[in-house]
């Protein structure tokens, strides 16, 4: 039988902040007990605060940036190099997230590039997947997850240092959780789609997180799923609930 899957839980910042509520949120962090020893705990500050939040948060948290380039340095303005971020203690990166996909119109197929050039690096991936409330309206939702996943599958050639994060788009910063039991639903079919294209070891260990609305009074709800193993938190991370959502276990 494999290892249990350690329970992950990602704060998401997006374009917020300031460094004055940067240090606030740092200085909390650092002093609060967190259960960081059962739970991987690491926060995604916008970039101008990577490094640093990554020298003053402790060292049980993890930093990750929102956002990474396909290719190595040179002659891509405005774009975030995998290895800067290596090289500054950055050890993270989400790739995908809908706001990127819908805003900044990253396809399938960059998400994916992005994804596999960030492991290449050395970057430990959040790779985000979600169906719009149209999708989900018209019965889409496992279509559409499945369209990403084969997307990322097409490209990804080590799942280990992914983490698959589902967020239904209509449930982002909308205060509308899905269920704990819709969640659920989408986790076991992202786990079979893995069990049958990847194989069942890596389905077995792959974790499979669910983010949109995710506060400090529903995150409990969550832990009787099987296949939920944790969050990608993002208006409650930047809030002191984010210390009750990653030690969900103990509450
Ligand atoms: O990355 C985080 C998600 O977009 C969820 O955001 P939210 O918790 O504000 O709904």
């Amino acid at each position: 039988m494999s290892a249990p899957r350690t329970f992950f839980v990602g704060g998401n910042f997006k374009m917020n902040g300031s460094q004055e509520s940067m240090k606030q949120i740092v200085g909390a962090l650092n002093e609060n007990k967190l259960n960081v020893d059962k739970v991987e705990t690491v926060i995604f500050p916008q970039n101008l605060y990577l490094i640093p939040t990554r020298e003053h948060v402790r060292k049980d948290i993890g930093v990750g940036a929102q956002n990474v380039h396909d290719k190595k340095n040179g002659a891509f303005t405005g774009e975030n190099s995998a290895q800067s971020l290596i090289d500054a203690g950055i050890n993270y990166t989400l790739t995908g997230h809908s706001e990127r996909r819908t805003i900044f119109k990253e396809s399938d197929e960059l998400v994916a590039d992005k994804t596999q050039f960030a492991i290449e690096q050395g970057l430990t991936v959040v790779a985000c997947i979600g169906e719009t409330l149209a999708e989900r309206e018209s019965n889409d939702t496992i279509k559409v997850v499945v369209r990403q996943l084969n997307a990322l599958a097409d490209k990804v050639k080590s799942w280990s240092k992914v983490v698959v994060a589902y967020e239904p788009v209509w449930a982002i910063g909308t205060g509308k959780t899905a269920t704990p039991a819709q969640a659920q639903e989408v986790h076991a079919e992202i786990r079979k789609w893995a069990a049958e294209r990847l194989g069942a070891q890596v389905a077995e260990g792959l974790r499979i997180i669910y983010g949109g609305s995710v506060n400090g009074a529903n995150c409990k709800e969550f832990l009787q799923f099987p296949d939920v193993d944790g969050f990608l938190v993002g208006g409650a991370s930047l809030k002191p609930e984010f210390h009750t959502i990653v030690n969900v276990h103990t509450i």
